[in-house]
């Protein structure tokens, strides 16, 4: 993923010459047809000296690829200092935007002369576009807060502001409109189909805690926010300063008394005497970007019920990290709001009548981490196919083990499938207006989010048990396995834990069926 950072020197050097430098004091080595000048590296080297004292003057071609990420050459560019007389490098390496050119690693709709009745030319030229950008101006940034914990910068905030790609974030909508996408789309022309394309595409930044800390806390609030506001002036106000990247917004509603059981929240909300302000007091845990959040999309217990309040941060409002076992980039926090004054119109929809709330976003926000989860599991296929023809283990590449293909065979299997039944359903809404959406869609939604979790289960596994001990490791060839391995389960319970939206899913068939004996 990463791309280049220097151009290989022009320099041409002969094996003959590259044999000669075999010494700690001038230590060549060539790797993929180039040489490079380790004598300083050496004692950096964080795999140490012997190995590499060892191929000194030596072609280490395969002896590197065994065991490093291509990426590793590509950050260490300025220890090449030329090429072989006669030879180019053969190592294809990704550039910003690229396509991969492993089989499976990108759906079948953007493999080269496959077709799809799904996607149009404005499809493929956001892809294009969204592409280049995670590559260049995202996947670094994720990549460093992953592994440091802290939360996405503002200047890349301003960056997807610019590029309207916060905005897309929402999914299909009136606040796109007038708006000009990445790869030059009119707002209007964004459907479903553009919307599974920026949310696949954000997750191959391969962050799991940076993906949920950039503006998923806004992917599912505003959309309450912009549907259920009774004051237009604020909804309109708090609209433009999200999408604009000036304040941040938050979905809060699990407490460590009631996860999924919106029934039993206690966070309560009480009027003023005036009538003129709620006053909220209560905690709330696991709330995503919660930790720079200005806004809180809040559920609450009002008189009769429950209602949902938009609750800006003020000095009563004390937000704690959460340490997940993903990224604390995600600002995952646990909230307290001790006496919170907020003017009446904050509410959202109807007093007591907060549930509706709360279920109008729940399908595209199951259905958008679905989309991550399919493109992960597309990823992890990458890595293992490349990773099991790279590795020679008792002396031929891994791939020529039949066990390893059999759990290729099954990883490719699930990965398909998942994206086939997802872009089924992705039709399906981009054909059902809302109401349709929201009474025939929450079943088929439920099902899929909570089968493509299933799917990640195994995969994950499979894809542990071929990289071995590196797929438990940090760092290195197996970091996006461990990373996967470690938190795919995010998607299995987040936004809906998988048996919960399973039997949501059959619940909801058995209202369908015909009432007659059959
Ligand atoms: C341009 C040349 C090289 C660079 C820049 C380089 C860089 C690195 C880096 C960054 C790591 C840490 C692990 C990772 O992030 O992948 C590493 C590990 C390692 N390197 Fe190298 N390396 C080079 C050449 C070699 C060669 C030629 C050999 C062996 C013959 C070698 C053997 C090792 C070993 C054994 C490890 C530890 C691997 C592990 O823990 O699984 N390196 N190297």
């Amino acid at each position: 993923m990463a791309q280049k950072t220097s151009q290989t020197p022009s320099r041409t050097l002969t094996r003959a010459e590259v044999a000669k430098n075999n010494t700690e004091d001038s230590l060549w080595c060539i790797i993929d047809h180039q040489v490079y000048d380790l004598t300083d590296f050496v004692d950096a080297h964080p795999g140490g000296s012997v190995v590499l004292r060892q191929i000194a003057g030596q072609d280490a071609t395969s002896a590197f690829y065994n065991l490093h990420r291509q990426e590793v050459l590509q950050k260490y560019a300025s220890l090449c200092i030329g090429t072989i007389e006669g030879e180019k490098a053969e190592v294809i390496s990704h550039q910003a935007g690229d396509l991969s050119r492993v089989p499976y690693a990108e759906p079948l709709w953007l493999t080269p002369i496959f077709k799809s009745p799904y996607y149009s030319e404005s499809h493929r030229k956001l892809q294009r576009a969204v592409r280049e950008f995670v590559d260049r101006d995202i996947y670094p940034e994720a990549q460093q807060k992953e592994e440091d914990g802290t939360y996405i910068s503002q200047e890349l905030v301003d960056k997807m502001a610019a590029n309207n790609l916060l905005a897309t974030r929402l999914g299909p909508g009136k606040h796109l409109a007038g708006r000009t996408l990445l790869g030059g789309i009119p707002g209007e022309e964004f459907d479903y189909f553009h919307d599974l394309i920026v949310a696949q595409e954000l997750s191959r930044a391969v962050s799991r805690g940076f993906q949920d800390g950039n503006a998923s806390g806004m992917m599912i609030s505003l959309t309450a926010v912009r549907q259920w506001a009774n004051d237009a002036a604020l909804r309109d106000r708090v609209t433009d300063e999200c999408l604009s990247g000036r304040k941040f917004m938050c979905l809060a509603i699990t407490e460590a008394f009631a996860g999924s059981d919106v029934a039993g929240i206690r966070t309560t909300a009480t009027k003023t005497a005036d009538g003129k302000h709620y006053v909220i007091n209560g905690t709330k845990k696991w709330i995503t970007n919660g930790m720079f959040a200005d806004y809180f999309v809040t559920g609450c217990r009002t008189g009769n019920g429950f209602s949902v309040i938009l609750v800006p941060r003020d000095d009563n409002v004390t937000t704690r990290k959460i340490k997940t076992s993903y990224s604390t980039a995600a600002a995952t926090a646990y909230i307290e709001f001790d006496n919170v004054h907020v003017p009446v119109n904050h509410l959202l929809g109807k007093e007591d009548q907060g549930f509706i709330v709360i279920m109008s976003n729940f399908n595209h926000e199951r259905w958008a981490m679905t989309c991550g989860v399919a493109r992960w599991m597309r990823t992890i296929v990458e890595e293992c196919l490349k990773w099991s023809h790279q590795r020679i283990v008792f002396g031929k590449p891994l791939i020529q083990q039949p066990v390893i293909r059999q759990k290729l065979a099954a990883m490719i299997s699930r990965t398909e499938a998942v994206q086939a039944w997802l872009e089924s359903v992705t039709y399906q809404m981009c054909n059902l207006d809302y109401a349709q959406q929201s009474k025939l869609l929450g079943g088929p939604i439920g099902l899929l989010k909570s089968y493509a979790t299933r799917c990640a289960h195994e995969v994950a596994d499979d894809a542990v048990n071929i990289f071995g001990g590196r797929g438990l490791t940090q760092s290195g060839m197996g970091k996006v396995v461990e990373q996967f391995h470690r938190t795919y389960k995010f998607d299995a319970i987040l936004g809906g834990a998988e048996e919960v939206l399973a039997d949501l899913g059959v619940r909801q068939a058995m209202k369908q069926m015909p009432k007659a004996m059959l």
